[in-house]
């Protein structure tokens, strides 16, 4: 395959790729490569200097050089097409049943996840970008294996796209330019611009994002910059872009106003990510010993105080700036079992019920059969309201303390949720590492982002002493020999799951922690 200079792909080309992976496409990729990388590679080491501080005692607040921003007078960018009513929005992997059954679902909007629920194999990654492109062109269709085939419907309106790319801290290794990995941020966001753009546009809707995982307002201010530079490569009007970012980690929480303000012309608002967001507490105080230590992860639920100020202070900073504050995930997804199939409806009912209440403008999905519950209770407070970016909740007054509050989450550290850390994280690991990176474990979808609180926790736990509620303390040989008797739990041969089981280990356990599991976890894939 001819490619531009200084650009090599190492990985195999399937039949179709080569439609993704053009010369043009490469070109533009190694462009942004080129422009951006070496910033990107500067925010991370950022992360870690930011780090330092918190492990040697430090804090998180707000940040005094940015005053101005918060006390200005700006808005971001009107709603764009297709992205005014938000009110459900469904999230899943890109392959092309998914992408099919989730365009179909009745959501507003479909999150195409290249990020939480999806394992960067060189295969997602480019059959994904065909899979994108073939839903707008209307040509993308599927047989199972079971016979039943599937296509996009015509009787009702499709779900808007928006892409997630991967975050900052992922690279593509199967792209090279000059010499250097790819980031698997520019290498998802810059295909599905480079081929979809004008497809949206043109289908009158446009080229929309959700932004995952960032830490600070530089770091959206270089999305912005590769916004900027993306749309004049390609002729495309400034402005055109949207993007929501997921308020995910804990210093982002610090400088939501600020992220909006670096990415105004080109915000669709916040997210609360809340998944991410509990792993990212965890692991920014993980040496901070009872001080952050949060107890079994079903016990930390969004109205803790802690997650409560979060979530209260992000609906506040997009309605004062005109942005969509889009709620996040309940991950209970529909069981079989009829009586966890009740419960499963009305936590979810609940959970979207008090978003609603609380002024967000929508809300996420797991799955197709949650779709009209969400709806459903977004339609009773917002009525024929495409959002409720009026309710401006000017009574929210959230200081640093409250969202460093960790200490007064109730709760307590127990075996059973131990073990339910280990069991999850070795499943998660298991489907992961075989290329499905959203799976259904216990009646919760599992993925990424709830992995990694798993596997924190047992970091946490191990390294500070802790004691569970029955008095054991988390010690290396408990964890070994929990480990084992989960593992022996598990469906089929023990040894099927022996690189998950490795893996896991390498990111509970060992001393030095894996800023993300997916970062060894990649190194594993070919
Ligand atoms: C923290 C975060 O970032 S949350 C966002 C990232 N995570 C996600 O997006 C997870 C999305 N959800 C999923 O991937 C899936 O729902 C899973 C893996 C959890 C469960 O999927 P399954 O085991 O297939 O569930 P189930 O058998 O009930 O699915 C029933 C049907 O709904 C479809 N379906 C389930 N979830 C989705 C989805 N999110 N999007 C599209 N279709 C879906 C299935 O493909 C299946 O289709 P079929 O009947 O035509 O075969
Ligand atoms: O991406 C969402 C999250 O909760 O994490
Ligand atoms: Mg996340």
């Amino acid at each position: 395959m001819p490619t531009p200079d200084g650009v090599q792909v190492t990985g195999p080309l399937q039949p179709g790729f080569e439609e993704v992976l053009t010369d043009e496409a490469l070109a533009f990729l190694a462009d942004l490569h080129r422009r951006f990388d070496g910033r990107r590679r500067e925010l991370l080491a950022a992360r870690d200097t930011r780090y330092d501080a918190l492990a040697a005692g430090g804090t998180l607040g707000f940040l005094p050089e940015t005053q101005e921003v918060r006390d200005g007078d700006w808005q971001v960018a009107p709603p764009a097409p297709g992205l005014e009513d938000r009110r459900v929005e469904i999230t899943g992997p890109v392959d092309r049943k998914m992408t099919i059954n989730a365009l179909n679902s009745g959501a507003k909007v479909w999150l195409a996840d290249f990020e939480d629920a999806s394992t960067p194999t060189w295969e997602n990654a480019v059959q994904g970008q065909l899979n994108l492109r073939d839903a707008l062109d209307g040509t993308i269709d599927f047989t199972a294996d079971t016979g039943k085939s599937y296509a996009l419907r015509t009787d009702a309106p499709l779900a808007t796209i928006v892409v997630r790319p991967r975050g900052w801290h992922l690279t593509e290794k199967h792209v090279l330019v000059d010499g250097e990995r790819l980031s698997g941020s520019l290498f998802d966001f810059g295909l599905y611009f480079f081929h979809c753009a004008q497809r949206q546009l043109d289908a009158g809707k446009g080229p929309y994002f959700y932004l995952p995982k960032m830490e600070s307002h530089l770091e959206a201010r270089l999305w912005n910059d590769v916004f900027v530079r993306a749309q004049e490569a390609l002729g495309i009007p400034r402005g055109t872009i949207r993007a929501t970012v997921l308020v995910e980690t804990y210093p982002a929480a610090f400088e939501m106003e600020e992220i909006l303000f670096e990415l105004r012309e080109h915000s669709s608002g916040l997210n609360a990510g809340r998944w991410d967001y509990i792993f990212s507490v965890i692991k920014k105080f993980r040496t901070r010993g009872r001080d952050f230590l949060l107890p079994d992860r079903a016990q930390v639920t969004m109205t803790v105080p802690f997650m409560r100020a979060y979530t209260e202070l992000l609906v506040r900073s997009c309605h004062k700036r005109g942005a969509h504050a889009i709620g996040g995930m309940a991950a209970f997804i529909p069981s079989k079992d009829e009586a966890a199939n009740a419960a499963a409806y009305e936590k979810v009912e609940q959970d979207k019920g008090r978003e609603a209440g609380d002024g967000f403008d929508g809300s996420w999905v797991a799955h197709p059969g949650m779709v009209e519950t969400c709806k459903e209770a977004f339609t009773a407070v917002l009525g024929d309201r495409p959002n409720q970016l009026d309710e401006k909740r000017e009574d929210v007054h959230v200081t640093a303390e409250q969202l460093l509050d960790v200490a007064s989450t109730p709760g307590q550290v127990t075996e059973a949720g131990l073990r339910g850390n280990i069991s999850v994280g070795i499943q998660y690991l298991h489907a992961w590492l075989g290329g499905q990176g959203a799976v259904g474990i216990n009646g919760l979808m599992e993925d990424a982002a709830t992995a990694e609180i798993s596997r924190s926790q047992v970091w946490q736990w191990l390294h500070n002493d802790i004691e569970l509620e029955d008095g054991q303390v988390v010690t290396r040989e408990l964890v070994d020999r929990l480990v084992e008797e989960e593992v022996a739990e598990l469906p089929g041969d023990p040894e099927q799951y022996a690189a998950a089981r490795d893996t896991f280990l390498s990111v509970a356990v060992a001393d030095e922690f894996a800023e993300f599991l997916t970062l060894p976890a990649y190194e594993r894939m070919s």
